[in-house]
């Protein structure tokens, strides 16, 4: 059943979670964001829609730090974030429409380089069961670049599972995914919600979970 998803709803107090506050953005001559204020808390899912190159990309760059705005500010935990603020990004799970895997290494090598680069050990048992979850787990000793662009999508999704990061930030997380592996993402981020995890997801395909929906008009 598909949530209460409300368009452009009214932004909650800022609190807890991340809040961003007068964000401003150009891009290529164009205002893709104006002023744009919104607050999301533990257990919350904003589905950022918007025809193409209206500016959904763009919006998840500055949320991940990646991209500055031409004004605004964000928070996370109630404290501001800077550019290149390593504590923000130690929370935050991003994935763009590049997977940014390695093509020469197989799934289990590409989450073992994940967990280290995140400071944690190695869990080949627990890399499985994320591989497994995303029905992978076959393909897990093939080097990706002989696995298909779904296949590499799950695996890319596999490692945002193991990584438990507490801020999802997902740019068309269902690109090129069969209706079975969107299944299995979608009951994992309602999984993700359901522990205190927040997401905002870019998407032409909007999810079957409740949610709040901002509507870019570019
Ligand atoms: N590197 C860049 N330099 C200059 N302008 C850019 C750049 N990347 C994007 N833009 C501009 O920003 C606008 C918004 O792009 P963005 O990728 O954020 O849109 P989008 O809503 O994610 O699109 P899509 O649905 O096609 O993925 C584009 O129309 C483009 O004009």
């Amino acid at each position: 059943m598909r949530g209460p998803a409300e368009a452009n709803a009214p932004v909650p107090a800022a609190g807890q979670g991340l809040a961003a506050c007068g964000l401003s953005l150009h891009r290529g001559g164009r205002q893709l964001l104006a002023g744009l204020d919104l607050a999301l808390g533990p257990g919350e899912l904003l589905q950022v829609c918007g025809a193409n190159g209206s500016g959904k990309t763009s919006l998840l760059r500055v949320l991940a730090g990646l991209l500055a705005p031409a004004a605004g500010t964000l928070s996370w935990q109630l404290l501001p974030v800077r550019g290149g603020d390593a504590r923000y990004q130690r929370c935050i799970g991003y994935l763009g429409h590049a997977d940014g895997l390695s093509a020469d290494l197989d799934a289990f090598e590409n989450l073992a380089y994940a967990q280290r680069l995140a400071g944690a050990r190695p869990d080949r048992a627990e890399a499985l069961r994320a591989l497994r979850d995303f029905g992978v787990d076959e393909a897990g000793g093939t080097p990706l670049r002989r696995l298909s662009q779904g296949q590499r999508r799950r695996i890319a999704l596999a490692r945002l599972v193991l990584l438990a990061r507490p801020l999802w930030l997902l740019d068309e997380p269902l690109a090129a995914l069969d209706a079975a592996a969107t299944a299995c993402f979608t009951s994992q981020l309602a999984t993700h919600l359901r522990a205190g995890g927040l997401a905002v997801v870019a998407t032409h395909q909007l999810l079957d979970l409740r949610s709040r929906v901002l509507q870019l008009e570019g």
